[in-house]
């Protein structure tokens, strides 16, 4: 409990607060700290030396605590000066010039000149055209092809699809699914077992009365990776059970009391949606559970579920099911596969997924959306098939210096959304949750002359539009600490005839703010954009979204994949576009390049005067003032609100800390791109509006100054030639920044501590039902 501003009214008197014993036996050491612990008390100690922490176990061994911050809005709370806070040392300022000294890009390729981004581009994850293929042509009853385009407003297969169904319907062989994002998986393994459970129902008993019901037993197991996962996979499959209203599918992600879901499994159900976690758990302690008719078991997101440390869980659900179907063999439903079918989804096909192959598949084919040969061998083949972009996403990069990296996001986004209807939604990436935070807040800042603006402008503004959510700002008073705001309107990005709304989300919210905030982003039609950290970069298929910003670069190329996939979805059009720092960065050039797929547009490439001259002017600066002068003021303007702000020079030496921290858990094959040592930390600074030295950059607690990164990396082995296994501590230290974990002490206890976290906050606890 907080005791702050607690009194206690005992009177002390005038001595000293201890008294003065004369310290004798015992070791030197012992009678050493003794001395120190009475002159500490008497104040002595304070004003002279502070008591070392490997001197002194009893002072200065434990952390300064990370202070939190109100969380209400600071552009709401009293300015003051930073010097006011007794937390921080008064900053050692540098106000430099934006435009001085930047580097310049060096590379051929960022020199070349820019393509044209608007060539037309065949989609390489559209559904085909009815004419050349319906459901039906693939085996799909009529009655369920009807089903999907008269509910489901689907009426011919994506390639991945075409290649998978059929396979699934008449061949009962293990299979590894491999497409593209956005490329519809999902239904791709779900039609053929819900078609095949379904023939099962024409099956009559001796009086002739259906055989089929919700409890006739569990036929299929669908196993993903979290809980936001799973309710969207559960959901496609209601819709699609709406077809066969007697068969009933439904969940066990945990998130509920676990009485409820055993009740659930107690009435009968017939395809079941989980987590492995949970489902191990239920296998265990759940006897209501009869997995003996399982024939089929789907792993989706196949390298995630293994990322996410859920092998050894997967392990047991296969054992288990094999052995339950061996013990009820001698009695099996006609007409179900005599063996169990086992379907492994992935966009890649790295060493954890193949490892993840041994556990679950047996003679398994290989089905991409090239597949001609459908009975090609999984174990046999050579076919390195690439995880690749759609090829309809239109790619881009923009070169930009450190000093100029928020501006030029400013920019970027104002003119993205400058008309109305032009860019409708827009996810853009950041590395580390309190990145994302302080992103927000800028963000969503009530900017000093917005007044003037407003009045200046001959067109009427327009109201803006509420969203649901309760995270408005201007709808709701100021939100008590403990309640996180995740939405507000825009002031930086709206326009007097575009309102767009600020969405945030991270790891570190609890898991309902997560829901509300995802649900929200997805459900606002109007103009919206999302920052986040690599949490919503897998699977999530929210509607729609226009443009895909990397702000910050991913840590691996596969991430990279999964993030710009959040857009081109199912033959959508989307664009996508990277922020790379002038030097090693620009290699990263090549390696998109290298994952755009045959046949798509050219790389388009921008440069930080180009971003600036369309984002600005701000309608705030007057006539007369070039570019630089109307970005130089708006970062101006940005730095000062920062140093007034006591919570936001908080909130921004925090995120510049875990940004660079972050940005030394790139995987080690990258690293050579992303190299912390030729990062600028005076100019990065300068991105999160701070003046600061970065030397004098700390913020007590958690996050750790740009120095101490350093240290971790090289007790980590990063450090040239030393380099250990740095991969996977590089991206657990990244998770652990997202997911807001204590520091950790060594590697495998990060790893450890990681998998524990995200079981808990992922597979098992988080929900994004976004229907
Ligand atoms: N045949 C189809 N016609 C039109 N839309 C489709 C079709 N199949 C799937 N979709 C839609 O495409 C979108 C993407 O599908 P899905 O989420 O299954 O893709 P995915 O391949 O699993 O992507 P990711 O790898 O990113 O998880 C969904 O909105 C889905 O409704």
């Amino acid at each position: 409990m907080a005791d702050d501003g607690l009194l206690l009214n005992f009177s002390l008197g005038d001595g000293p607060l201890t008294t003065k014993s004369a310290i004798t036996g015992g070791p030197w050491r012992a009678r050493r700290r003794a001395q120190k612990v009475a002159a500490f008390s008497n104040g002595t100690l304070l004003s002279t030396q502070q008591p070392n922490s490997s001197e002194n176990p009893d002072f200065g061994s434990r952390p300064a605590k990370r202070i939190r911050v109100d969380d209400s809005r600071p552009h709401s709370s009293k300015r003051s000066s930073s010097s006011a806070n007794p937390t921080y040392e008064a900053p050692k300022q540098v106000v430099s010039s934006l435009f001085s000294f930047n580097p310049k890009a060096t590379s051929e390729a960022a020199k070349e000149p820019a393509q044209a981004e608007d060539e037309p581009v065949e989609p390489s994850n559209a559904p085909l055209t009815k004419e050349q293929l319906n459901f039906v042509n693939l085996d799909i009853s009529p009655s369920l092809a009807a089903h999907l385009t008269q509910k489901m407003n689907i009426s011919a297969p994506t390639a991945i699809q075409k290649a998978t169904i059929p396979q699934l319907i008449k061949e009962d062989a293990d299979a590894f699914i491999q497409a593209e994002t956005g490329s519809g998986k999902t239904l791709a393994y779900l039609l053929p077992i819900v078609q095949r459970i379904m023939q099962l129902s024409e099956l009559k008993d001796a009086n002739g009365k259906d055989l089929l019901h919700r409890d006739s037993g569990l036929f299929a197991i669908v196993l993903a990776p979290t809980r936001e996962l799973s309710k969207q996979i559960a959901v496609v499959l209601d819709n699609l059970l709406r077809a066969a209203h007697w068969l009933v599918g439904g969940t066990v992600i945990g998130g509920e009391k676990k009485k409820s879901e055993k009740a659930r499994l107690r009435k009968g159900l017939n395809i079941l949606v989980a987590t492995p976690g949970r489902l191990a758990d239920h296998l265990e302690h759940t006897e209501a559970l009869n997995v003996s008719n399982v024939r089929w078991l789907v792993l989706d997101e196949g390298d995630r579920l293994v990322e996410l440390g859920f092998e050894a869980d997967i392990k047991k659900i296969v054992s288990k099911l094999d052995f339950q179907m061996k013990k009820s063999s001698a009695n099996p439903i006609k007409g179900l596969p005599e063996k169990r079918v086992n379907i492994l989804c992935s966009a890649t096909m790295k060493m954890d997924v193949q490892r993840l192959g041994e556990i679950s598949l047996k003679d398994a084919v290989h089905i991409h959306a090239s597949t001609t040969d459908p009975t090609e061998n999984v174990n046999a083949t050579t076919d390195d098939t690439k995880f690749l972009a759609p090829a309809q996403l239109k790619q881009s990069y923009a070169i930009v210096p450190a000093k100029l990296r928020l501006v030029s996001l400013a920019a970027f986004l104002k003119r993205s959304f400058a008309r109305h209807g032009s860019v409708m939604k827009a996810i853009v990436f950041i590395s580390c949750a309190d990145s994302v935070d302080f992103h927000y807040e800028v963000f969503t800042r009530k900017e000093e002359s917005e007044d003037t603006e407003q009045k200046e402008s001959t067109e009427k503004p327009k109201t803006p539009k509420m969203s649901k959510f309760q995270g408005k700002a201007e709808r709701k008073p100021p939100a008590p600490p403990t309640e996180v705001t995740t939405s507000a309107i825009s002031p930086t990005v709206s326009s007097p005839t575009n309102t767009v709304t600020c969405y945030r989300l991270h790891g570190s919210f609890p898991q309902a703010t997560r829901t509300k905030t995802l649900q929200a982003f997805t459900k606002d039609t109007s103009p919206s954009f999302l920052l986040c950290t690599d949490v919503a970069s897998r699977g999530l298929d929210l509607p729609d979204i226009d443009v895909v910003i990397e702000y910050d670069p991913p840590f691996s190329k596969d991430e990279h994949l999964h993030r710009i996939g959040r857009t081109a979805r199912a033959g959508r059009n989307g664009r996508a576009m990277i922020f790379l720092l002038p030097g090693p960065e620009e290699g990263y050039i090549q390696v998109l390049d290298k994952l755009r797929s045959e046949g798509a547009a050219g790389l388009a490439r921008h440069t930080a005067d180009e971003l600036l001259k369309k984002g600005l002017p701000m309608p705030t600066a007057p006539d007369g003032k070039n570019v630089e002068d109307r970005a130089t003021e708006w970062q101006l303007g940005i730095e000062r609100w920062v140093l007034e702000h006591p919570g936001m020079l908080e909130a921004a030496r925090r995120g510049y800390q875990s940004h660079i921290r972050a940005y030394a858990t790139h995987v080690a094959a990258e690293r050579y791109m992303f190299n912390i040592k030729e990062l600028h930390l005076g100019h990065l600074a300068k991105a999160f509006g701070l003046r600061d030295k970065p030397g004098s950059i700390n913020v007590p607690g958690l996050r750790q100054s740009a120095g101490k990164v350093k240290t971790e990396r090289v007790r980590a082995g990063v450090e040239g030639g030393k380099r250990k296994r740095v991969d996977g501590a590089g991206r657990q230290a990244r998770d652990k920044a997202d997911l807001d974990l204590p520091g950790a002490v060594s590697a495998d206890d990060a790893a450890r501590r990681m998998r524990m976290k995200v079981k808990k906050m992922m597979g098992g606890a988080s929900e994004f039902n976004i229907a």
